[in-house]
């Protein structure tokens, strides 16, 4: 069977949460103008507890195919992925078991967090064959087909804003299982944690280079862009680093070390541990503005100063520094879906205060979860929604 498109069946929500997640703690992908996150490298940059939002849509995922496909129980998810795809970036015919390296593919699911035409243009899906032949992505529905050469498919390239998917594989191997890897990498975590002073939650970044995306593909940098500075300016922020440049050896190093956030000449005194870290709270603010500003309370005295004129100069020296290409950066991750719901137009720094604490707790939440459901996760070698209650 060929059959695809499954969108009037399954239709899932939470798609802002997975957006805050991939937006705060993507790399650069595997083609020029994508970025991607995925499950090992959450892990990789100690925020494993950003997994938890992704179990229960991976698991209904597994069903779904399963059932579509009448192959029930047989399958194990091979690989789970946040991609999104910016201007220029575009795929032509292909099926996606098409490498030796990806035989074991058998079927993919591919969730739109956002939509075309209201967040991004261009980056239609095709089907060589048969029905339907074009798919406009729209946020919530799941496009589920065989990965073999019976469902070879194309996507345009984006010609605007940053087209985002939740994409799943699954095969028939269980040598393939991407849980039974992830389980015993959690365990790992999980046993020094143990151990060692129980850890803080902060993201901590992956070596810099991941970070870099190179627009016209130059080897001479002109154009670079560091993607989780890019990411923060585009959200109206600014980087104040607390070390000084003359410390370090390469500058990308001053990221990875703490800094504090501005805006509009003005800086939060609150200290970051590195620049994901000012990422995720910038992405949570965010992401729930609309509700925080109505919980905002007042800010305490000091918490924003107003910024010198050589404490400016070298906020503007460091944005040029890590977004050579302003224009492209904004074209590249300036759109932000969900118009009147993402950062408020009246920004207020109490609310902003409000999102730093929240943020906190909803870390501090979703690793406990994570904690609490490690052990039947290790006992089954399998990711899966522990249903608490029910225990
Ligand atoms: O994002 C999509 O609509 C499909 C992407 C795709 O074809 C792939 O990653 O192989
Ligand atoms: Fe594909």
């Amino acid at each position: 069977m060929s059959s695809r498109l499954d969108s009037t069946v399954f239709v899932f929500f939470g798609q802002q949460e997975l957006e805050f997640i991939h937006k705060s703690c993507s790399t650069v992908g595997y083609r020029p103008g994508v970025f991607s996150t995925t499950l090992s490298h959450l892990i990789a940059t100690n925020s494993a507890h950003l997994i938890m939002p992704l179990v229960l849509i991976r698991e209904k995922l597994k069903e779904k195919v399963e059932e579509f496909f009448a192959c029930e129980f047989e399958l194990c998810i091979e690989f789970t992925g946040l991609v999104s795809w910016s201007k220029g970036a575009s795929i032509g015919w292909h099926s996606d078991d098409n490498r030796p390296y990806l035989k074991q593919r058998d079927f993919a699911a591919v969730c739109y967090l956002n939509s075309y035409g209201k967040d991004f243009r261009g980056g239609l899906f095709h089907f060589q064959d048969g029905e339907p032949t074009t798919v406009k992505p729209s946020a919530g529905d799941v496009l589920i087909y065989t990965a073999d050469n019976r469902n070879v498919h194309s996507v345009d390239e984006i010609i605007d804003g940053e087209r985002l998917t939740l994409t799943l594989w699954f095969s028939r191997d269980g040598a393939h299982d991407e849980d039974v890897k992830l389980v015993s990498r959690l365990s790992e975590i999980s046993s020094t944690e143990a151990t060692d002073v129980p850890s803080s939650n902060l993201p901590l970044p992956a070596s810099s280079n991941m970070y870099w995306f190179s627009p016209d593909q130059s080897s001479d940098h002109d154009s670079a862009i560091n993607i989780c500075c890019a990411r923060i300016y585009a959200l109206g922020f600014g980087i104040y680093p607390i070390e000084d440049k003359i410390n370090v050896l390469d500058v990308s190093d001053l990221l990875m070390k703490p800094l504090q956030l501005t805006r509009n000449n003005e800086l939060f005194n609150q200290e970051f541990e590195n620049v994901l870290h000012a990422l995720q709270v910038v992405q949570y603010y965010s992401w729930k503005a609309f509700g925080l500003q109505r919980h905002a309370t007042i800010l305490e005295e000091g918490r924003v100063i107003p910024l010198s004129g050589s404490q400016s100069q070298n906020v503007r020296d460091l944005e040029s520094t890590f977004v050579k290409d302003r224009r492209l950066a904004q074209m590249t991750f300036g759109h932000t879906s969900c118009d009147g719901c993402g950062t408020p137009k009246e920004f207020c720094w109490a609310s902003f205060c409000a999102a730093v604490d929240a943020w906190r707790d909803y870390t501090n939440k979703l690793h406990r979860d994570l904690l609490r459901s490690l052990p039947y996760w290790r006992n089954h070698q399998s990711i899966f929604d522990v249903a608490f209650d029910e225990l």
